[in-house]
């Protein structure tokens, strides 16, 4: 990359560290600006040999990034053997589908104790594994931890107010992370529900697409309110089934995340939602964003899942009859609409059965 003005440090307090981000789409570069900004070293790996000489020459990654100038200390390399041999963490934005294969491919580069972070909000078809699981699993000798929360990488590369949650069991990695990527613009808060921040940033996508489908519809701001607060009750529902905290979803990657993929025209997920509900098809949609909405392969395992273990999930059934069934969209909301009414909040005042 060439020589850009000297790494700026936004503020951030912690001393400089060299760290790799793996995976070079919106959200791996977004993360990268903020670290090379923060003044570290940042071994940015990516498979595409074009992509990585093109940010090296230009500090810009145009198909990800289009306009956004990438500064201080962002080595691009399409070798992950010396990006992660050089770097003290290790964040991994490679979409689910690939992740597995990704780290398993490099697993003996990883070091006993090496702090590695996983930013993907997916869940593996194959035993409805989470990253974190994943990365447990293949490099069990590394300290392992999720970021998660309300992040859209054009914002954060905006340099918009943003925050975010790192959650991990080891407190040192928990402040390592603080450490690295706090800074005027992006604060980082702490948990160690690591199951619960991650599954509710891989859930969130499904509402997401819900919300971009009524907006499509003009179905009015009270039906949005509904959608996300129901979206939030049927999603905590499943995620504490599984052994999550329920108060993990009233926290930033709960809510927040919600929130924010369900109301911007920024989030992939919520834009493949909106198309559909213009009448173009699923295949059309996700043609035309080009990049990844996780929550369309989600959407199928947790619809599977919630069967197999029994808990009800009324929006995700219906949007997947919808998207892969041969629902119409006004037949599955009439149906939403005349279930049986119910309680707000469960955890106070159980629920009717009435599946
Ligand atoms: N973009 C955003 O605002 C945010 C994204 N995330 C999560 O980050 C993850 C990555 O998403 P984005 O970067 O946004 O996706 P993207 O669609 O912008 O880019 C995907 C990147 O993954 C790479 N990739 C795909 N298959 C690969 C493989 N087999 N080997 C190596 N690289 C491969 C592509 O070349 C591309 O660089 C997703 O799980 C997403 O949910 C999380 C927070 C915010
Ligand atoms: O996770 C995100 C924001 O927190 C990004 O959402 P999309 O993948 O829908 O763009």
């Amino acid at each position: 990359m060439p020589e850009s003005n000297s790494p700026q440090k936004n503020g951030a307090k912690g001393a400089a560290h060299d760290v790799a981000v793996l995976g070079g789409g919106s959200f791996g570069t977004a993360m990268a600006k903020v670290l090379g900004e923060n003044g570290h070293t940042v071994h940015f790996w990516m498979r595409d040999q074009k992509q990585a000489a093109e940010i090296e020459a230009t500090g810009v990654n145009s198909r990800y990034m289009p306009g956004v100038e990438l500064s201080g200390d962002i080595q691009p390399t399409t070798d992950m053997a010396s990006a992660i041999a050089n770097a003290e963490i290790v964040f991994v934005a490679i979409p689910s589908k690939a992740f597995r294969a990704v780290i398993r491919q490099h697993k003996s580069d990883f070091r006993d104790g090496q702090i590695v972070i996983s930013l993907t909000k997916g869940i593996e078809r194959d035993g409805f594994k989470l990253m974190s699981e994943i990365l447990q699993e293949e490099i069990p000798r590394c300290r392992i931890g999720v970021l998660s929360g309300p992040n859209l990488a054009a914002e954060i590369a905006a340099r918009d107010l943003t925050a975010t949650v790192i959650a991990a069991k080891d407190p040192e990695v928990r402040r390592t992370v603080q450490d690295l990527l706090g800074c005027e613009y992006f604060r980082v808060y702490a948990n160690v529900d690591v199951y619960g921040v991650e599954l509710a940033g891989a859930l969130k996508n499904i509402y997401a697409i819900v919300a971009g489908l009524a907006e499509a519809l003009e179905m009015g701001e009270n039906a949005q309110a509904m959608l996300i607060t129901r979206g939030l009750a049927e999603m905590s529902r499943f995620a504490v089934s599984l052994g999550a905290n329920p108060m993990t979803f009233m926290g930033l990657a709960g809510v927040g995340d919600l929130i924010v993929t369900c109301t911007s025209s920024k989030s992939r997920n919520f834009r493949v939602g909106h198309a559909v509900g213009k009448g173009k098809s699923l295949d059309e949609a996700v043609k035309e964003l080009g990049q990844v909405a996780e929550g369309i392969y989600t959407l199928e395992l947790v619809k599977e899942k919630a069967e197999s273990v029994g808990i009800y999930m009324p929006l995700v059934r219906g949007l997947y009859e919808i998207l892969y069934g041969s629902a119409s969209i006004r037949a599955v909301i009439n149906s939403l609409m005349m279930a049986v009414q119910n309680s707000d909040v469960e955890f106070i005042l159980p629920r009717t059965i009435s599946q």
